[in-house]
């Protein structure tokens, strides 16, 4: 799809957290916006897919020498400035 458009990939990053920091995050943010798919059932289930059906792509962008992995544990600055760190080094 890129490549129709001209546009080749530099770099794919994966930010990387554990379940339950994640957990906590979007409990944290049930208990600000009350969002009602906030819920541990729900978030659960979120995490599982996304271990199934998303996580397994970021082989096929580690084949082509794509993949970035991104510490997503601190604060909001830290990871960004990560994030940024790993779009610059390409
Ligand atoms: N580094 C972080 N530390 C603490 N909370 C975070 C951090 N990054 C994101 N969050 C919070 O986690 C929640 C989910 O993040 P978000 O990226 O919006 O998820 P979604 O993929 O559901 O859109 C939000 O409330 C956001 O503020």
């Amino acid at each position: 799809m890129l490549g129709d458009l001209g546009v080749t990939l530099d770099v794919a990053i994966e930010i990387t957290a554990d379940a339950d920091a994640v957990t906590a995050r979007l409990l944290k943010r049930a208990e600000i916006e009350g969002r009602a798919d906030d819920t541990e059932p729900v978030i659960r289930k979120r995490l599982e897919v996304y271990a199934t059906q998303t996580a397994p792509l970021t082989a096929f962008y580690e084949g082509r020498g794509l993949l970035v992995q991104v510490d997503g544990l601190g604060e909001v600055a830290e990871v960004t400035d990560r994030i940024v760190g790993a779009v610059e080094s390409r």
